[in-house]
């Protein structure tokens, strides 16, 4: 393992701008907002996939010097609508460790499925596996449990969380839930009239 930070400096897209943030290896900083405040843009940004202006680094490695599909191997988005290419569950996910299937709630047969038939929540379940199966440096995690009943939730929040630690993945989770930031964050952050604040008491996520 070889843990990694984050960063932003001067990072702007839409209504953001000035967006300066630090994430240390394995810290889980969790962002809320109102629908439409810009959670996810910010996320696609950093995973540059949208135009924005700034900078990201990742460690010394600045995302403007770096190719994106470098930058995006690296820094992993699990966006909430998932893309599947193949017809074939498997063919998305050569490398992933059975364990971790069966911690998932699969069976190994469902790397024979075809995509097709997968429910949402089986489709969130096996995004996120893919994006962990390939060992990223950090994760961009977009309402990661947003299609999953609440036993699912637990255990898929756990698992993440112990992968984030153990791997020193710094992570930027958007949730809504106030109960899962409770959970999981080291820090809160919120996106308010187009500025991202901290919310700087645990008793304010709740
Ligand atoms: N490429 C784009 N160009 C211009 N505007 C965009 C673009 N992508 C998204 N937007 C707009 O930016 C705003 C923020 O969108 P975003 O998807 O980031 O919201 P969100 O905070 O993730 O909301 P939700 O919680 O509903 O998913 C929305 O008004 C959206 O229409």
């Amino acid at each position: 393992m070889c843990p990694h930070s984050l960063s932003l400096e001067r990072f702007a897209v839409g209504e953001l701008s000035d967006v300066d943030l630090n994430l240390s290896p394995g810290e889980i900083l969790c962002l809320s907002g109102a629908s439409g405040s810009g959670k996810s843009r910010l996320l696609r940004a950093l995973a540059d996939l949208d135009p924005h202006a700034g900078e990201a680094w990742l460690d010394e490695r600045a995302q403007s010097m770096t190719p994106a599909h470098e930058w995006r191997a690296r820094v992993m988005l699990v966006p909430a609508e998932s893309h599947w290419w193949a017809d074939r569950v498997g063919d998305h996910l050569p490398r992933v460790a059975p364990a971790d299937l069966e911690t998932l709630g699969f069976t190994p047969d469902v790397l024979d499925w075809q995509v097709s038939r997968l429910s949402s929540g089986e489709k969130q379940r096996l995004a996120l596996l893919r994006a962990v199966a390939r060992e990223p440096e950090a994760l961009l995690l977009d309402e990661p449990t947003a299609n999953l009943d609440e036993a699912t939730i637990r255990r898929v929040e756990a698992w993440l969380v112990e992968r984030i630690r153990a791997r020193g993945w710094p992570t930027l989770w958007v949730a809504h839930d106030t109960g899962q930031i409770a959970r999981v964050a080291d820090r809160h952050w919120c996106i308010r009239d187009g500025q991202l604040v901290a919310e700087e008491e645990a008793s304010a996520w709740t």
